[in-house]
């Protein structure tokens, strides 16, 4: 499988009359009162895996949510949009593995597909366990009962080592979807053989991942520029000793990140020339938006945006960027008011020649935009994503390179 040649795909094993488990991930975001799933990004992109098992019988397991959660719901509503995406009828089963599941998967003709329910409904599945481990938990010996082949198509949970994801390679021969396939070799691309300049773009709330992220691509000599926005920008700008206010400095404790000052800090010492962040920013002033530069940035509003002025120098990068890897939003983009920094870097972003997105919230406002089809890759990880671009490799893919030495 190109830049993974110990992993097989599709293109590789023949599954026509085999019975086919297919792990996909279409935990999506569903409307906690009528059970409606609000966004099928996740179900459009699995399914040129599952039109390519036409010639099998496909068992499709997956997980919605993890107990606790109050969108920890039975796969119903999946099954109907998954029938209504493919155009024919899935057979959902109330059932994971039980008396139930096997029958209905023996009374199977090649050609049909069965949903299993929720995944995590099974206590073993939300367990942190090697691949080893898994092998022997109840729910991975019964499920590999019913499959002669596993694939794992599910790339959004590739970082969680969870029995289905890394048992069920060690018990059945194992490949990789066509999603899983196209996420990797996509987020691969931007480590080796990416056009450069290559700049990063690292915005939103999950500081931690993407001063990780920051770390491994400017000392590795990957990113030619990392371009801080969101709250990750408040970050830089406060390592650089630039008060950011109040509230954005509480933000900052409230998730978490305030021991991350510091990183940022010993990042930025080293690579000054590379990182790049807005230093004239949009606050909120008495109910407005007010733009300012941060040498005038008052200590009771937030920072919201990237300013008209503050966007210039990020633009300039990214125009001149032949590759930009884009993961989190330049600001509070859910209010019109401050969404004017996201709008112009995604529009930006989108003239790159290769350009790969992450994240949840950063994939759904560039749909929100009409500009999905002008970007390279649009992964369908968040975590997932962000762990890939720290340079770890994920259970999924090393369960996926072991299944395929041991059953070569
Ligand atoms: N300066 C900011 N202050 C507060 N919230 C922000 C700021 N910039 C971005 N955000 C918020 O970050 C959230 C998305 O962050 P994150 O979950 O990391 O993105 P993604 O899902 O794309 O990985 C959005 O809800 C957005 O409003
Ligand atoms: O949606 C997912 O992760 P994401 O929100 O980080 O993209 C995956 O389905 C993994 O779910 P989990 O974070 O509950 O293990």
């Amino acid at each position: 499988m190109g830049t993974y040649s110990n992993i097989k795909g599709l293109s590789d094993v023949d599954v026509s009359g085999k019975t086919v488990l297919l792990r996909v991930d279409f935990n999506s975001p569903i409307d906690p009162i009528t059970g409606a799933i609000l966004d099928d990004k996740r179900f459009r992109e699995h399914l040129y895996t599952i039109k390519a098992l036409n010639g099998a019988k496909t068992i499709i397991v997956t997980h919605q949510s993890r107990p606790g959660k109050k969108d920890f719901t039975s796969l119903v509503s999946h099954a109907q949009r998954l029938s209504e995406l493919l155009g024919k009828e899935i057979k959902f089963v109330d059932d994971i593995f039980g008396s139930n599941a096997q029958d209905v998967v023996k009374k199977a003709q090649i050609g049909d597909v069965i949903l299993l329910e929720n995944v995590r409904f099974n206590a073993e599945e939300n367990l942190k366990l090697s691949g080893e481990d898994s092998a022997k938990t109840v729910l991975i010996k019964n499920l590999a009962r019913m499959g002669d082949i596993f694939i794992n198509d599910a790339f959004g949970t590739a970082h969680r080592s969870q029995p289905t994801i890394v048992g069920l390679p060690e018990v059945l021969p194992a490949i990789a979807g066509l999603l899983m396939e196209r996420e990797v070799e996509n987020l691969s691309k931007v480590f080796t053989g990416a056009p450069r300049p290559v700049t990063f773009i690292l915005g939103g709330t999950k500081v931690d991942d993407s001063i990780d992220v920051a770390r491994h691509v400017l000392m590795n000599g990957i990113a030619d520029y990392v371009l801080a926005v969101g709250v990750v920008a408040n970050i830089f700008l406060a390592a650089r000793d630039f008060s950011i206010g109040k509230p954005s400095m509480d933000l900052i404790e409230q998730l978490g990140y305030t021991g991350q000052i510091d990183i940022a800090r010993d990042i930025y010492s080293r690579f000054k020339e590379k990182i790049v962040m807005p230093e004239d920013v949009a606050i909120r002033k008495d109910g407005k938006r007010v733009e300012v530069a941060i040498q005038d940035m008052p200590d009771d509003c937030p920072i919201l945006d990237i300013s008209a002025a503050g966007l210039i120098p990020c633009l300039e990068i990214i125009k001149k960027s032949h590759t930009v890897v884009l993961n989190g939003p330049a600001g509070l983009f859910e209010e019109e008011e401050f969404s004017q920094g996201t709008i112009e870097i995604i529009k930006a972003a989108s003239e790159a020649e290769f350009s790969v997105v992450g994240g949840g919230h950063t994939a759904a406002a560039i749909e929100k935009m009409g500009y999905d089809s002008r970007f390279t890759h649009i992964s369908t990880g968040g975590g997932a994503c962000i762990e890939f671009l720290t340079g770890k490799k994920l259970p999924a893919i090393a369960a996926l390179e072991k299944s395929s030495q041991r059953f070569a």
